[in-house]
């Protein structure tokens, strides 16, 4: 029984995905580019960004929200900057630094990755993570590739560590098939609107 209800989430995730994918790809690339910019500043003006020494970002590709203009504040902040490295055998994603905006090579998924410098960043230094996402709900439900990459890696980040999402208007929506081991993010910026999801994010709190 329990299989024909995983069988049905699994496949309503897949129908999701398929419509999103294809959406992003048909933005028009001035008005992405000008939401890029408002999401950014958004985050710009938010406490937690200011206070944050560790920066995880993800490097955007095929429509995802741009985090281009966050990589180059964050780097002309003094703050640390990271992002993921995946191989397409491995369930793990490596952190490593970016020192310059340049030091970006293209990875296994064809995503954009930096080049592989030294040691590894620890999942417990990061003090902020902008998490990519497909869909998102205003409480700070997610809906990734289905790697399950981010779902893995932010078990292992600090109870300190602040999430945030990036999405562009057209990516909310009202409910998502969820699994118990989501995390939420704790604010969803979007060119309109910034959401405190916090109170969602506690156990026990229904997303109504
Ligand atoms: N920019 C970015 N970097 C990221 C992620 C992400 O979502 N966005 N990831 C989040 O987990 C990890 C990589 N995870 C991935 C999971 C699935 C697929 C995948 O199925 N790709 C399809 C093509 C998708 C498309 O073109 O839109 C494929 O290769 O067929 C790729 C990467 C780490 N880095
Ligand atoms: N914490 C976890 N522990 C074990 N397996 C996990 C965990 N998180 C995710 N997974 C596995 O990853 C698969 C994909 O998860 P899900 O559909 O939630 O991905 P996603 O959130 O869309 O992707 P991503 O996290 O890469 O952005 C799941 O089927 C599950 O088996």
């Amino acid at each position: 029984m329990s299989d024909g209800a995983d069988g049905r989430k699994m496949k309503e995730k897949m129908a999701l995905r398929k419509q999103m994918q294809i959406l992003r790809r048909q933005l028009d690339a001035q008005e992405k580019r000008l939401w890029d910019e408002a999401i950014a500043q958004r985050l710009f003006t938010l406490p937690f960004y200011e206070r944050a020494q560790t920066v995880l970002l993800y490097l955007d590709f095929a429509g995802e929200v741009g985090t281009d203009a966050v990589l180059l504040n964050a780097l002309q902040s003094g703050k640390r900057v990271a992002a993921p490295v995946t191989k397409k055998n491995e369930a793990v994603m490596r952190i490593y630094p970016i020192t310059k905006a340049e030091h970006v090579c293209l990875g296994e998924w064809g995503m954009r990755e930096p080049v592989v410098e030294g040691d590894p960043i620890a999942p417990e230094e990061i003090d902020l993570i902008v998490v990519p996402g497909l869909f998102f709900t205003p409480c700070g439900d997610r809906l990734g590739y289905g790697g399950g990459y981010y779902d893995r890696f932010l078990q292992s980040t600090a109870p300190s560590t602040v999430r945030v999402g990036f999405a562009y208007d057209f990516q909310i929506i009202d409910k998502l098939p969820i699994e118990p081991f989501d995390l939420r993010v704790h604010y969803l910026l979007t060119p309109t609107a910034t959401h405190d999801c916090y109170s969602f994010t506690r156990a026990g709190n229904e997303c109504s």
